[in-house]
């Protein structure tokens, strides 16, 4: 495979991608015998009958067809990586969760990005098509000759620290923190160091702010192919399939393919592209102005996973209180920091940590925020040049797998007390 990085700009396009001068075949599809003697492949990301619009596919041609491996083993793996939220082996509480910093692997133990996975919480089922999983991953070694794909759902993986370089089947990316990388369902990838179930992420309709903003479709980027040629070289293949690890083996790698065409591919995005839009004149605005990219569920406006950043920006409303206000939202929120801070926390809310506010369970500023706020003398002010928050906002209520509530030991117990102190203010008196 070539060594530099190189991508197509756009998002859901149907685009034609060659490592080789003319090994894509013109015209059709499924020739007799394609350019080169490769193999013809379609990998589907919807099914075949779904509305044009929706429809989403890719033709791989490649130097053998992916089906040319040993049987699934079920793999050993830790049972820390769980996908089946409805039974007994999760854990169910309203309350507010916020976790400190994740461990990273320590340097005597070699962790890859795949061992290095663990689920937080998550809801619903793969084999239903239905739900998603929150999971941390650290590493601090390349995956080798393995590859993996996700029989599961769609990955949105947001790096916090270290960049990843990713080895896909359509071509490599290169993903930093403050960038994010979206590999759906299916698609074989490894990564160097450097799941929504039943849905893909799209981009957020805009109504009224009109044709741009927020994510820009020219700055997604997908890899061109590249492709490597190995025989007699043991790989594995492991997937996530229906919640459970297999491993399948083949002598030759995954990365063979030399061409390929189509509108199912991964992607990345810089969030520092976003075009950030909010009120020039007074009150807070709700959070979904700042969607980069939903996944959506069959109700029309609500989200499986709506993927939200709270990006640098200027504040400027006048006569408002300006952090997030108090609330309980019937959706529920997962919470992450890629880097600086997050104007509703003072201290506690860490980059590398996260938190989880629940359906209906209420949450907002701490009272530190509050009382600072309600004072502040409200001329423009950059919010924090370098701050990056983001957000999974979900309709599912999300369980937390047992490595999530106790056993990572970062959950903060002391996290209520944040808001403790907001006092009684009443000015008025029961008459
Ligand atoms: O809870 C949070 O911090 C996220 C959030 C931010 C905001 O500006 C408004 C609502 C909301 O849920
Ligand atoms: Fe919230």
């Amino acid at each position: 495979m070539t060594a530099d990085y190189s991508y197509h700009q756009g998002f859901g396009n149907h685009f034609s991608s060659e490592a080789l001068p003319n090994s894509l075949p013109k015209g059709q599809n499924t020739p007799q015998k394609c350019p080169y003697n490769l193999y013809a492949e379609q990998l589907s990301g919807t099914a075949f009958t779904v509305p044009r619009t929706h429809n989403q596919r890719s033709w791989l041609y490649r130097i053998r067809p992916s089906v040319v491996h040993t049987p699934f083993e079920p793999t050993d793996t830790s049972n820390l990586l769980v996908s089946k939220f409805g039974g007994d082996d999760v854990l169910i509480t309203p309350t507010q969760i916020r976790w400190s910093p994740f461990d990273l692997p320590l340097d005597s133990e070699k962790v890859d990005f795949v061992q290095g996975l663990k689920s937080l919480a998550g809801a619903g089922d793969p084999a239903c098509r239905s739900g998603l999983a929150v999971h941390i991953y650290t590493a601090n070694t390349d995956m080798g000759k393995s590859a993996f794909y996700n029989s599961d759902g769609d990955f949105l993986i947001v790096p916090q620290q270290g960049v990843l370089d990713i080895v896909t089947e359509f071509g490599k990316m290169r993903v930093s923190p403050n960038e994010i990388a979206v590999i759906q369902r299916g698609i074989r990838f490894s990564v160097s160091l450097p799941d929504v179930f039943g849905a893909h992420y799209e981009l957020p309709d805009l109504g009224p702010i009109g044709a741009n903003g927020l994510a820009n479709p020219r700055d997604f980027l997908t890899p061109k192919a590249a492709f490597d040629q190995e025989n007699n070289v043991d790989w594995k293949i492991i997937t996530k399939f229906n919640g459970k690890m297999f491993t399948a083996k083949q002598s030759h790698t995954p990365f063979d393919v030399v061409a390929w065409h189509g509108n199912y591919a991964p992607y990345k995005y810089d969030l520092a592209n976003f075009c950030t839009i909010n009120s020039v004149s007074f009150d807070h605005i709700d959070p979904s102005i700042f969607t980069v990219l939903t996944a959506k569920s069959d109700t029309p406006g609500v989200a499986v996973a709506d993927f939200v950043i709270f990006p640098p920006r200027w504040a400027v409303t006048e006569k408002t209180f300006r952090p997030p206000y108090f609330h309980r939202n019937c959706m529920s929120e997962f919470m992450g920091l890629i880097h600086g801070d997050y104007d509703g926390k003072t201290d506690g809310f860490l980059p590398g940590g996260g938190s989880l506010h629940s359906a209906m369970t209420p949450h907002g500023p701490d009272a530190a925020v509050f009382e600072g706020a309600s004072q502040a003398d409200l001329k423009p002010v950059y919010v924090g040049a370098n701050n990056q928050a983001f957000m999974f906002e979900t309709c599912f209520m999300l369980s937390l797998t047992p490595w999530g509530l106790k056993t990572c030991g970062k959950v903060q117990p002391d996290y209520y007390k944040a808001w403790q102190k907001l006092d009684d203010k009443f000015t008025g008196k029961l008459e």
